[in-house]
């Protein structure tokens, strides 16, 4: 436990804003505008962005932190926190609402440190070790996948199904979940059903000729 520990955020509060977490960078829409992407997904009922700008001929340096700025302005007019990916200090220049790492970064709660008791930490866990260490190094939420088979993530690890977010529902932890990889309105429904509180997805929206729609069909599915 930190010091911090009552102000980090609410879990009930984290567990809303996982309803449709849409992540995107430059690369996900190649032939339009991330910044309208983004107004039209937040419009469709989009509850979190992450902004993950990563993978062959993705921005860099000054060009990356331009493009996070102008769509974290988007996320605040709209009323969805705003996520980093990865990069920590990009996260703590912008004052993003949060920070997703992997399992390979640092710790939630020394993340949580340099970027203030009240930022959300999510963190990608893929078993149950991973689960368990991420809770106890105080992870808000945990990234579970890939659920079904991702074109959006090269090195992505062995498709799971719902298998993992079913065993951590079934041990009684209750930590905010959001599954991951390929999902889409058609098939999000099992992923919820297992006791994941959202889901995650990058081309459902990013790729969709209605991203606005598409985000809508996601929101649906949470009645
Ligand atoms: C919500 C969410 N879940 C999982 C991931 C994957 O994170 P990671 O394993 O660190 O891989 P990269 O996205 O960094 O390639 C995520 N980004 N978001
Ligand atoms: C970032 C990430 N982590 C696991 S799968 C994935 C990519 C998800 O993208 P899509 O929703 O297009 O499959
Ligand atoms: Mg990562």
């Amino acid at each position: 436990m930190n010091s911090y520990s009552d102000q980090r955020p609410e879990p009930d509060t984290v567990r809303r804003q996982l309803a449709v977490y849409f992540i995107m960078g430059s690369i996900n829409c190649p032939d339009r505008s991330p910044v309208a992407v983004l107004r039209e997904a937040i419009a469709g009922g989009v509850t979190l962005f992450q902004f993950r700008e990563k993978g062959a001929g993705a921005l860099t340096g000054q060009a990356a932190y331009e493009l996070a700025r102008e769509l974290q302005a988007v996320c605040r007019e709209g009323g969805v926190p705003f996520i980093v990916n990865d990069d920590v200090d990009m996260a703590a220049a912008l004052g993003a609402d949060g920070i997703h790492v992997g399992q390979e970064d640092a710790p939630a709660d020394s993340l949580r440190d340099r970027l203030g008791y009240k930022a959300i930490v999510g963190v990608s866990a893929h078993t149950l070790e991973e689960a368990g260490r991420a809770i106890r190094d105080g992870a808000d939420y945990l990234g579970i996948g890939p659920v079904y088979p991702t074109r959006s993530k090269h090195d992505a690890r062995t498709v799971q199904g719902t298998r993992l977010i079913q065993e951590l529902r079934g041990l009684g932890i209750d930590i905010p979940l959001v599954g991951i990889g390929g999902i889409t309105p058609g098939n999000a429904p099992p992923v919820l059903a297992a006791g994941a509180d959202g889901v995650s997805v990058i081309s459902a929206i990013s790729g969709a000729e209605d991203p606005r729609q598409a985000a809508a069909a996601l929101a649906a599915l949470h009645g």
